[in-house]
Parts: C-alpha cells; structure tokens; sequence
C-alpha cells in the first residue's frame, strides 16, 4: 500500500471561499484566504502540493482576517470522497453540491467531524472541500483514512443491548434514529440484542456471549440497565481468571472491554456524571472517538456473600424508601421518582443503625474540596494514590460526634439517620446537576459516605433543596461526609437471615398501623438499600470499593468556558 504522507496543506474551496486546509497528524485545519492576500496569489509560497491556483474572480468583499477552524484528527469521525454527479462513493447517498464547485471544480470529498455545542452536549458537523484535481481529492481522503485508521482506541466491532422498557420506552427508537447512523458513518459494525426480559443482557454476558470479537458494550436504557452489564462482564471476568466474588477482601481484577451508555432511562445518573449530560447523540460520538473513562466499583457483601456491585449511588433510608416505593409505580416512567419522592419526603422516616468505615486517609482531597473531577482528572490518574503528609489529621480532626469511636483504624458511628448515602462518583443528573456529592471523584478507589441524622423535615427540606442550588449540602449540622475505602451497616435490630420472613410480615403489620394512624410520626425498624437503582434483599451490608475496575467510553466532563458557567449557578 502507497505510504500517505502525515502532512499535507492545499488551498480548496470550501463554500464559494477559499481556504488554505492542512493535516499535521493532530489537527485538520481550514483558514480563510484573505482578501489581499488571494490578490497576489502568485507570491505565496506553500511547500506542500497547492491544489490549484485560485482565479481573480473569486475575491470576494470580505475583511482581511478570514475565519479559521481546526479540528483534532482524534474527533474526526469518517471521510468521504463525493462523486462529480453529486453521489457519494460510500453509502449512496444524494447530497446537494454547491453551484459554483460542481462546475468548476468537481472533485470534492466531506469531513465529519464532532463539534461541541451547549452544555457539554457533542454534535455531529459535516464540512466538505472542493478541489480541481482528482488526485488531489484522493490524497486527501486517503491520507485521514490512514490517520484515522492509526487511532487504536476506536471501536469497530460493538455489541449493542437495548431495554425497550427503559425511561420512556424510546430505546429502540433512540438507537435506531441517532446512534446507528453514526456508527454506519463511523464504520463501526454491531450486533445488537433487544432484551425480552430484566437481566437477559447480564446473562447473556456472563455465560454465552463471544465477547473476544468486540471491542467494547453498549447499552441503550438507564442506570438499571447499565449496572446488569457491569454485573455481566465484572462476574464473568471473574469466572474467567478465577477470583471468588464471595470474598469481600478479594481482588478483583479488571474488565476490559469498555462500555458505552446510550442515555435512555429515568436518571441516567451514570452516563450524565461521565460525559456531562445525557444526551443519546453526545454518547454515541464518545464511544466513537474510542474514549475511556475508567471507574471505580463497589463490591456489597452481606455475610460474605456476595449480593451486588454498585456504581453510583448506595442509598438507606430516603433513596431506598424512595426506590422502594418507586417500583410499584413503574407505569408512571420517570416521573416515579418526583412522586415517590414527595411521599417518602412527607413520611419523613429515620432509621436506627451503626456504620463503620475505613477513611480514606492516604489521599489528597475531601469530600468538601471546590474542585470537581473533570476530564484528565489529576487525582483519578494517580489512582487515587496521592499521598499528602496531611492527610490522616484531616480524618482525625473531623467534627467529632459523640457516639463515635475508632476500631482499628475503623470509625464506628452510632446513630439514627434519615438517609446513609455512599456515592462513588458525584450522581449528578438532571434532577441534580452538581450531584449528591459533587466533589467525588470518578475513579480514585474511595466512596464518599453521607450521613444525614434525624433533624426536622424542614431542615431536611433545606438540605435536599440544596442539591439543586448553589449552597453546600454538607454545610448542615445534621449532615456529616467521609471519603472512605471500605464501610459496614447494620441496623439496630439485626435479623438473622430465618427472621426475614418475620421482619416482611411485622413490615407490613406495621404499615398497616401507620397508614390506620397517618398522624404517627414512628419509624419502622428497616429500610432498603438502593443500590444503582436496584433493592437490596438485606439491610446489613459490607462495601468495598474497587479502583478503575471497569472503563466506559467517556472522557469524563470536559471544563466548559467561564461565560457558560456564570449562566449557570449550578456549574459553579
Ligand atoms: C425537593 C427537591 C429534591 C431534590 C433532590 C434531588 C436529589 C437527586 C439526587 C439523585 C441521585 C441519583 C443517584 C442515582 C440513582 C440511580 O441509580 C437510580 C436508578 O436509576 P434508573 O435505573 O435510571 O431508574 N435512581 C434513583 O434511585 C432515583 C432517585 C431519585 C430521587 C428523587
Ligand atoms: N426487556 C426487558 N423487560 C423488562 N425489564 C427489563 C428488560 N430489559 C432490562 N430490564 C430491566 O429494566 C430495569 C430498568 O431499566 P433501565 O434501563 O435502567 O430503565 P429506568 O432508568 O427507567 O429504570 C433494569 O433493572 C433492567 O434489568
Ligand atoms: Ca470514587
């Protein structure tokens, strides 16, 4: 195959103007000629091959400094060459050519190329050059090919699971709409699989699918969906090396297949904490561009049994009651949570217990630090290895509660909770765009563990509000925050596993009395865990977190402009 060279520049037509368009290998870049300077076209000197000289009549009265635009090779998507009968050589399609290039210069191939649009959401541009000479359009076609086929982090092979049933049950239709098209344009060959039952894409992972073959998984459907992959693909690496999931001290080793998530649930917490929105499209052009963003993952043992691995939110208490509640109600799609929401605000639940966990004392950051984790995160590329001379005096100089003590380097707390929230990673989603915790960091081995005691339903009211605000959440009397690597819960009246039964049935009895009495403020003894959006069947659990254990194709949020932030109090 004939070696294309890495550099190339030529003056081509772009839209009736002239532009002088070079590759270096990074950028694709296109600047407008200037008025003057196509003047004296003659004195220019370009030491690549010019792809024409561009006549006199083409000056056109516009200012001297033209408009310029640079794309890195890395976000180009696909080239392709147009015919002179206005078709294109790749997929059929017809395309409007402009006048002017269809007759004087017939050659003309397209790039497309992601651009950034509003709130972190990635658009897919089209920009298309016309040359004199065929050649000339060859070379340019065949030499970004040949630097986008340098990029190795690109999928080509991909298996694609839908849940029909997710969100608003536009899953099919938001695959087949936005995103196959774009791995059509991306030559990005799929297999896809439409689910027929909950947890037939983790199944299907886990014992029958050829995974050698593909480059990564996506799956098109909420928090639910993506956390039946994780569980897919975790268990069956598992299986595979030969590491006991039951172990809670085990090491896990990581998944490498990376997973992309088409944004098509109720909270798609996940995917708008990875890529900074949800938005079906702005995923798609990640998975094409071949990111990674490797995420930290929580191992839930009960009795040294393993129960589930969560990503984003582990939730007692409110999150639980909320979910809990939430389930019934499937049929009302995402609007579930606000009206679940409301009622588990009214009954305004605490929950007794005692927690212990292991502070993550051998890193740099806080769970109240200003900064955010964004992409190329500092602290997630150590691994959240940075050792700060400071560190275990923050954890000892921590506000101190009385009915708290440490273990062994444990901290025991002891206590009745409205909520007992461990985020892994912010959960920022549209409900909550800063998150529960908006300092977390994506992938730096340590949970952040929120307690929020008993206090009044006012002052609850004001910490919840402040999820959605500007305010500090954790700046609240009742509510204290821990980076940990590790944590136990039990509650008060822990059951034996033969007393489940009997804790369902006095639930229920319990209820009962309650709803009979809507004025009683009492408690019942147990909530559940939310676990990513799933109910966990015990309340006493362990956790352990597990650094970058998977990867997704996303870069993490990318920084946005200062004026966009300042348009948004949120972002700040
Ligand atoms: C009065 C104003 C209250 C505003 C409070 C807003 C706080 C919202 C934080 C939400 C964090 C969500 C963390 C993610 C959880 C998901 O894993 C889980 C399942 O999602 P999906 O599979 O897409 O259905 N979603 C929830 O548990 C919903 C929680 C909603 C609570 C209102
Ligand atoms: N074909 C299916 N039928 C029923 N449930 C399914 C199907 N496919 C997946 N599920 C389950 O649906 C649940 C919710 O899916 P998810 O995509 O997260 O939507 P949502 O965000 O609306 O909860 C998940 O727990 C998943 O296991
Ligand atoms: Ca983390």
């Amino acid at each position: 195959m004939e070696k294309q060279p890495r550099l190339l520049a030529s003056q081509l037509l772009l839209k009736n103007s002239f532009f002088e368009v070079s590759l270096n290998g990074v950028l694709l870049t296109w600047k407008e000629i200037p008025t003057k300077k196509k003047r004296v076209s003659g004195g220019i000197h370009y030491p690549f091959k010019v792809g024409f000289c561009f006549p006199k009549f083409h000056r056109r009265g516009k200012g001297e400094s033209g408009t310029s635009h640079s794309v890195s090779v890395s976000e180009i998507l696909a080239v392709r060459e147009l015919d002179v009968d206005s078709k294109t050589k790749d997929d059929g399609r017809w395309q409007k050519m402009p006048q002017k290039s269809t007759e004087a210069y017939p050659y003309a191939f397209t790039v497309s190329y992601v651009e950034r649009a509003w709130q972190h959401r990635w658009r897919c541009s089209d920009v298309t050059f016309h040359c004199l000479e065929g050649a000339l359009c060859q070379q340019w076609v065949q030499t970004i090919r040949g630097q986008l086929a340098a990029l190795t982090s690109r999928p080509k092979h991909l298996l694609v699971y839908i849940n029909p049933y997710g969100g608003k049950q536009q899953g099919k239709c938001i695959y087949e709409q936005k995103v196959a098209p774009l791995f059509t344009c991306a030559s990005i060959s799929t297999d896809v699989i439409v689910t027929e039952h909950a947890n037939h894409a983790r199944d299907h992972l886990r014992t029958e699918a050829e995974l050698k073959q593909y480059d990564g998984v996506v799956c098109v459907g909420g928090d639910g969906m993506f956390s039946e992959i994780v569980h897919g693909l975790v268990s069956r690496t598992q299986r595979d090396n030969g590491v006991d999931q039951n172990s809670p001290e085990e090491k896990l080793v990581p998944c490498t297949l990376r997973i992309g998530i088409i944004p098509a649930g109720s909270t798609d917490c996940i995917c708008y904490a990875t890529v900074g929105i949800n938005d079906p499209v702005t995923s798609a052009l990640h998975i094409i561009v071949g990111d990674a963003q490797p995420m930290d993952v929580c191992s839930v043992h009960h009795n040294n049994t393993f129960l589930r691995y969560s990503v984003s939110l582990l939730g007692y208490g409110f999150y639980g009651d909320v979910l809990a509640d939430s389930e019934r109600k499937r049929w009302m799609g995402p609007a579930r949570y606000d009206f679940s929401g409301f009622k588990t605000f009214l009954t305004h639940h605490y929950y007794e217990g005692t927690v212990s966990f292991l502070p993550a004392t051998d890193i740099l950051g806080t769970p109240r630090d200003k900064t955010r984790c964004r992409a190329g995160c500092f602290i997630c590329q150590h691994n959240g290895q940075l050792y700060s001379e400071d560190a275990p005096e923050i954890c000892k100089t921590d506000p101190d509660v009385s009915d708290s003590e440490y273990e062994g380097g444990w901290r025991v707390i002891r206590g009745k909770f409205l909520a007992i929230n461990a985020a892994s990673m912010s959960c920022a989603c549209p409900r909550s765009p800063k998150g529960l915790s908006p300092a977390a960091h994506l992938a730096d081995g340590t949970t952040d563990l929120i307690l929020v005691r008993k206090c009044s339903r006012f002052n609850f009211l004001r910490h919840l509000l402040r999820h959605t605000s500007k305010y500090d959440q954790f700046d609240m009397t009742f509510v204290e925050v821990h980076r940990v690597r590790r944590f136990h819960f039990t509650p008060r009246h822990c059951q034996s596993d033969s007393e489940l039964d009997l804790r369902e049935n006095g639930k229920r009895l319990f209820s009962q009395i309650c709803r009979d009495h809507p004025a009683c403020s009492c408690s019942p003894a147990y909530s559940s865990w939310n676990c990513d959006g799933e109910i966990l069947p015990h309340a006493a659990i362990e956790v352990g977190v597990h650094c970058q254990l998977i990867k997704l194709f996303a870069r993490g949020i990318e920084e946005q402009p200062v004026f966009e932030d300042l348009a948004n109090p949120c972002a700040i």
